[in-house]
């Protein structure tokens, strides 16, 4: 039986010098048992939609080409269908490729997406919107917005945002969480939640995260001190935040918040900031809802 594989390419993701042809991809995947299409996204976006085109043209295997933003818009029309998700790491983090342990070289991804060996992952849901990797609301969500406005999706451009964030950005939102049966008041630098061990460049906030356990973890930074921060930074390195006074880690299947001044929420998801029409969030896993090949 013929394997109908559609391939949808960021060509803006990470060095933004992607591409990949039908010829290149047909000297991969032989004819006999393979049909392929390449698709390009022609703006932000778009990728939902030309996934949705291959989920109704029956495609088998949908492979998102580009980073965390470009898996979360083809994942999303993927999630609650028998289209098994495969991915080529062409981002700058690629932090769901790497928990995955999709390697960056295409035609070592290739192979691995040519095994067709798949698992079910749980999807994030927050309001209305999917994510795959991560959400989080204060400062993580604050360095997004800033790094969406540099010209570049480097690490370096990364790094500036949380340099300038640091320097910008106020903690004063009370929001009110709750989770499991506690319901509780805190003003958070940051209020992060993860599918994922990884968010990308190799770095994470929650590194005993599974994609599926049903689970949330969620990390809780309070307001620090400069001196605190540093530390925080520096245990953030050694993947050992939690080991500060102050930060909580929390597994929960699902945690809604309220912003107790009424204030809309401004969010990260899976890397690309989101002003929310709502100042109040629940966030919730669709347990194993999206197949997706791993190495
Ligand atoms: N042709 C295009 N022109 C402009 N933007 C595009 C185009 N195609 C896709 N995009 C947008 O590019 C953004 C960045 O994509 P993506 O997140 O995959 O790359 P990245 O930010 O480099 O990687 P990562 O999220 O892993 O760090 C997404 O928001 C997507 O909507």
């Amino acid at each position: 039986m013929i394997t109908n594989i559609h391939f949808i390419v960021n060509p803006v993701a990470g060095c933004g010098k992607n591409s990949l042809s039908e010829d290149f991809l047909n000297g991969y995947f032989e004819a006999e048992n393979f049909q392929v299409v390449v698709k390009e996204s022609a703006y932000a976006k778009n990728a939902i939609q030309l996934a949705k085109q291959s989920v109704a043209e029956k495609a088998d295997i949908i492979v998102a080409c580009g980073g965390d933003g470009t898996i979360n818009e083809v994942a999303s029309s993927c999630v609650h269908t028998e289209v098994v998700l495969g991915i080529i790491p062409m981002g700058s983090g690629n932090g769901l490729a790497s928990n995955l342990k999709i390697p960056r070289d295409i035609s070592k991804a290739l192979a691995i997406i040519k095994a067709k060996a798949f698992i079910e992952i749980d999807t994030g849901m927050i309001n209305n919107e999917l994510f795959f990797s991560n959400t989080g609301i204060g400062f993580d969500a604050f360095v997004i917005s800033n790094f969406e406005k540099k010209p570049t999706r480097k690490l370096f451009g990364y790094v500036r945002s949380v340099i300038t964030s640091l320097r910008k950005y106020k903690c004063e939102e009370d929001i009110e969480i709750s989770y499991l049966s506690t319901t509780r008041t805190v003003c958070p630098f940051l209020l992060f939640v993860s599918n994922s061990n990884e968010m990308g460049y190799k770095m994470s906030l929650t590194p005993k995260a599974s994609l599926q356990d049903g689970l949330l973890d969620v990390l809780i930074v309070p307001k620090l001190s400069f001196f605190r921060m540093m530390i925080f930074a520096f245990l953030f390195f050694l993947k050992k935040h939690h080991w500060l006074k102050g930060v909580e880690e929390i597994c929960t299947p699902s945690i809604a918040m309220k912003n107790v001044k009424g204030a809309n929420f401004m969010i990260q998801k899976d890397g690309e900031a989101v002003v929310l029409k709502e100042n109040t969030i629940e966030i919730k896993l669709l347990h194993k809802a999206l197949k997706v090949i791993i190495a």
